[in-house]
């Protein structure tokens, strides 16, 4: 039996999602025309599906799992449970006024048209603060809204803000941080539970692996203590003779945040010939 994951069909979070299935060795591709596709080495079967339609699949049991940004997810109400973060589609649902207007609190909505294709996250956001607003809800071009005279202010999702930037907007809230997240209907049986388990822990595996890297380099033998001291490795850093007396070959693994500190304090202690390797799964 497979089970049964929907992913969006094309939008911001279809090549990252069919990435990670791949990155899990998962062999699928992406859609084309062909809406549902079994991998052939793993027992899964793909739905490729609008990403406002995955909450309601997931939760009817259509789709065992899902990958959907939470904003979406929080939007639509669903009943479904988040297993873990995927890390991509970052963005935030923020407010946004015309460049040049006065904003120092919610309160100075008040009375505004607000358009938005997040009726319900904005509604929790205006009761919150006691504000009355019209919301019009609209379902993409929302930044368009103020310059043709359709609102006074818009909610929508932004990451750089270069949408925001040139349809003359500044951004005044942010009401959510998102991501893409894993989720799953609320029971599956006993064998997809454990084809889930097992997908579960080859994502982490993945993901561990994209936040380090592995790091070799060689030093003076009397700079190895504090080497170590900057390198904690899995367990401990591995240690190699190199053939010059004296000097040894140090082997170890680095998280990506902090990388580039640990390097200038490693080069400072006296290693050379430092080397940087992206690392493609990684067990813990
Ligand atoms: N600018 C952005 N940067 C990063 N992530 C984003 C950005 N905009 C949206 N996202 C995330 O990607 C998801 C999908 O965005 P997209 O614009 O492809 O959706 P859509 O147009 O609603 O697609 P669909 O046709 O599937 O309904 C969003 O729900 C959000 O989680
Ligand atoms: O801050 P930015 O980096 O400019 O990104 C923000 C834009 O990205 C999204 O739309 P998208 O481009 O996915 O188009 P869509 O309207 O078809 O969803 C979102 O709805 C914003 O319009
Ligand atoms: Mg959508």
């Amino acid at each position: 039996m497979n089970l049964r994951i929907a992913i969006q069909k094309s939008g911001r979070l279809s090549e990252d999602s069919i990435k990670l299935l791949n990155d899990c060795g998962i062999a699928v591709k992406s859609s084309g025309a062909k809406l549902r596709s079994e991998a052939e080495n793993f027992p899964v079967e793909v739905y490729f599906l609008r990403d406002d339609d995955i909450p309601q699949y997931v939760q009817d049991g259509v789709a065992d799992i899902g990958i959907v940004g939470e904003n979406v997810l929080y939007e639509k109400c669903k009943d479904v449970d988040v297993v873990l973060p995927l890390g991509f589609g970052r963005c935030r649902l923020a407010l946004a006024l015309p460049r040049g207007m006065t904003y120092n609190e919610p309160a100075d909505l008040e009375g505004m048209k607000i358009a938005t294709s997040y009726p319900f996250l904005l509604q929790n956001f205006l009761r919150k603060h006691r504000v009355e607003a019209e919301i019009h809800e609209i379902s993409g071009s929302v930044e368009i809204a103020p310059g043709i005279g359709l609102a006074d202010a818009v909610c929508d999702l932004v990451s750089s803000g270069s949408t925001l930037f040139m349809n003359g907007l500044q951004e005044v809230e942010t009401l959510l941080d998102s991501q893409a997240v894993l989720v799953r209907h609320a029971t599956l049986d006993e064998q997809k539970e454990e084809i889930l388990r097992k997908m579960i822990f080859r994502i982490r595996s993945v993901q561990a692996a994209r936040k380090n890297k592995y790091i070799l380099l060689n030093a003076p033998n009397n700079t190895l203590d504090i080497i170590f001291s900057l390198l904690p490795g899995m367990k401990s850093p591995t240690v190699l003779p190199l053939a010059e007396e004296g000097w040894s070959s140090v082997h170890s693994v680095l998280p990506e945040d902090e990388f580039w500190d640990k390097i200038e304090a490693l080069k400072a202690a006296g290693a050379q010939g430092i080397l940087v390797v992206p690392i493609e799964k990684m067990i813990l």
